[in-house]
């Protein structure tokens, strides 16, 4: 069942005394697909690692609705695929980890696969991929535990505009189909406003969130709203609480006489 997720006065101090969140409050229902954006630094990969339990809050408190801790994939940058293993062999890792018998996993990885168009690729290695169809492999192995959240950290950046673009709009469909809760890290403000819901902007030192830009606008979306003066909007608008979120930043830089 897909929980609604309560981030709390989330404070994250690192070893180092870098204050990396301070006071996060985060509402996110279920099902839902938000962004976070904000400049670099600001601590959305530390909000993403604490909600996935890769990483320990300072202090704070993080709920979820159903009272327990749903089924996370979590899917990075790098498609950190095994290079000596097959497509399907990569997929299948995460059902191998959990000591799932090979046969029962199959039907589960063949679907995984499906899902991400990569049928006809099942015996092919990540050396004959192209990056494109490397973060097909990577999605298909968070989807094959068949998670209630998904966690994406910046899982485009590295790709070409076009690559990018079909990625989002693949993931969209999938997204309508499974409905799992998504929070989507991005830098792309383009991106972040095609994809999500809500549009949560972050600023930095300390990390907290600056602003919540509800997206407004019904799925499934295409091409028409990528050309669409709401949309253009949408983006001014995110793009305009990225700079003030930015300024902050960059003022608490300046040496204290000229602030
Ligand atoms: N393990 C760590 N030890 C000490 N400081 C850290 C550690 N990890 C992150 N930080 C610091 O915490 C702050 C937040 O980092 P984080 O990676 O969460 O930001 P981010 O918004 O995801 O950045 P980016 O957009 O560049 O990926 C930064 O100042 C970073 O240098």
């Amino acid at each position: 069942m897909t929980p609604t997720i309560t981030l709390s006065h989330i404070n994250k101090v690192y070893a180092n005394g870098t204050i990396a969140l301070q006071d996060l409050n985060l509402e996110i229902g279920a099902s839902q697909f938000i962004s976070l954006v904000g400049p670099s630094g600001c601590g959305k990969s530390t909000a993403l690692r604490i909600i996935a339990g890769l990483g320990q809050m300072s202090s704070g408190q993080l709920e979820w609705g159903q009272g327990q801790t749903p089924k996370l994939a979590y899917v990075f940058q790098e498609a950190a695929l095994m290079p000596w293993a097959t497509v399907r062999d990569n997929v299948r890792l995460p059902l191998t980890l959990a000591k799932m018998p090979k046969r029962e996993a199959m039907a589960a990885v063949e679907e995984s696969i499906a899902r991400v168009g990569l049928q006809g690729f099942e015996k092919s290695y990540p050396r004959e991929l192209s990056g494109g169809m490397k973060m097909r492999v990577s999605i298909a192995r968070a989807l094959v535990t068949k998670p209630d959240v998904l966690l994406m950290d910046e899982p485009f950046a590295a790709l070409d505009e076009m690559t990018r673009s079909r990625l989002n709009s693949d993931l969209l469909s999938l997204w309508n189909q499974l409905r799992w809760t998504v929070i989507f890290v991005t830098h792309n403000i383009y991106e972040s406003v095609y994809l999500s819901q809500r549009v949560v902007v972050m600023a930095d030192r300390p990390g907290r969130v600056v602003a919540d830009v509800i997206i407004d606008e019904p799925y499934p979306r295409n091409e028409e709203f990528r050309t669409s003066i709401d949309y253009n909007h949408y983006c001014r608008d995110v793009s305009r609480h990225l700079a003030e979120a930015s300024l902050k930043g960059a003022d608490r830089d300046l040496p204290i006489a000229t602030l």
